[in-house]
């Protein structure tokens, strides 16, 4: 199963293609013509080029927009890390689907469709099995089934998940955003919900970034001083326990990762494969990115990043990632409310590029530094 699975994943990896660089060259010679200092539009200049580059077209479109929220719960729970209950998880998730969650109101602001996964809660529906595969259209505003397991194990005991669930989980990310694209979808947002996952995120990003676990954690949903003094207890004794290797990506996800961040590193890897822009949430989903670039290196050439989240650790992960986030507004909440936060100032980037007056226009000479 497992070689089945590896080999699947790495056909995938083996179509990504880079930049279309003659069409970034392009579109950045198309903002130069705009009537504005050079580059002064900054990351909203970089961003809408990049897109250019990942679609190949120079009059790229993020009319239709979809947000995929990986809902898992997380076994390490159960050592005191979160201040909450996993059936909240549950409830977020359903009234993301069903009701009014931060980010359902925010999309629905933001014009973007929402699409709930579970991939790992602990109640709803039956676990799937095989090679998940996206045959039938998926539709917005339902708590999809993509469930690997009914969370997963406590990594304080033993590791979070084994190599299949990991890898089935990245690949139902990768299959949903294949299955969005064709679905005419133009740009992908992040989000999740996941009790405990902050706690998987930072003892990621410390394994990853070879970091130490104080620096990477911060108190999630709203610990105690004390709770933050367990929680960093627990990720430093576990990464020792569990032997976890910091230069083995797979390592690290299995020992103490999270079927979000495993579900949410396939999205990134599908945005690089079938060529259509990933935004990045917040904190869980910067880890996740950080995955999916350590699996494929210049994934990161098809992500956007949103917001810098206010958890210690969301900055450093974006920096070494290489990425700038377009706000910073203290968020930490998750779910995917940073992407949609940001979506309309890509919005107004898109609006500049296409029906601003250029020099010509307003018979004005092309600036051009001293
Ligand atoms: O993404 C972030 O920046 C972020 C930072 C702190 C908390 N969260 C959200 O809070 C939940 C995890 O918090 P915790 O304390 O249970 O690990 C999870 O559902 C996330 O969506 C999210
Ligand atoms: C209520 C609640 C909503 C959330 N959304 C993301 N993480 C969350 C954590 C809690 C506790």
């Amino acid at each position: 199963m497992m070689r089945k699975l590896e080999d699947h994943l790495g056909e995938h990896l083996m179509l990504v293609k880079g930049l279309d660089k003659e069409i970034v060259e392009k579109a950045e010679t198309r903002w130069d013509t705009i009537a504005k200092p050079l580059r002064s539009l900054g990351l909203l200049e970089k961003n809408l080029t990049k897109i250019a580059g990942i679609t190949g077209t120079l009059r790229p479109q993020i009319r239709k927009r979809a947000l995929i929220a990986m809902c898992a719960d997380n076994g390490v729970i159960e050592e005191g890390v979160t201040q909450t209950g996993n059936e909240v998880t549950a409830i977020v998730a359903r009234n993301m689907a069903e009701g009014s969650t931060a980010v359902t109101v925010m999309a629905q602001a933001a014009g973007v469709d929402i699409f709930p996964v579970d991939i790992g809660i602990v109640t709803e529906g039956d676990c799937i099995e095989g090679i998940p595969e996206e045959t039938e259209e998926i539709k917005p505003r339902t708590l999809l089934n993509r469930k690997i397991r009914r969370g997963t194990r406590n990594f304080a005991k033993e590791p979070a998940m084994d190599r299949v669930e990991a890898l089935r989980a990245i690949l139902v990310g990768v299959k949903l955003v294949g299955q969005l694209k064709a679905q005419g979808y133009d740009i992908i947002a992040t989000g999740e919900m996941g009790i405990g996952n902050t706690t998987t995120s930072s003892a990621m990003a410390a394994a990853l970034l070879h970091q130490p676990v104080e620096k990477m954690t911060g108190k999630g949903a709203g610990l105690s001083n004390e709770g933050l003094d367990r929680k960093i207890r627990v990720i430093k004794t576990a990464l020792v326990e569990r032997d976890v290797m910091p230069g083995d990506p797979m390592d690290v996800l299995c020992k103490v990762g999270g079927y979000d961040i495993a579900g949410l590193a396939g999205v990134f890897l599908g945005g690089a494969i079938y060529r259509i822009p990933v935004v990045i949430d917040g904190f869980i989903s910067s880890v996740a990115a950080l995955l999916a670039e350590k699996l494929l290196p210049h994934t990161t050439d098809f992500m956007i990043a949103s917001h810098v989240s206010k958890e210690p650790a969301g900055a450093l992960v974006l920096e070494a990632l290489g990425l700038k986030p377009m706000l910073c507004c203290e968020m930490c909440l998750g779910e995917g409310t940073g992407a949609m936060a940001a979506m309309p100032v890509l919005d107004m980037a898109f609006t500049v590029y296409d029906t601003m007056a250029t020099f010509d226009d307003m018979q004005v000479e092309q600036y051009k530094p001293l």
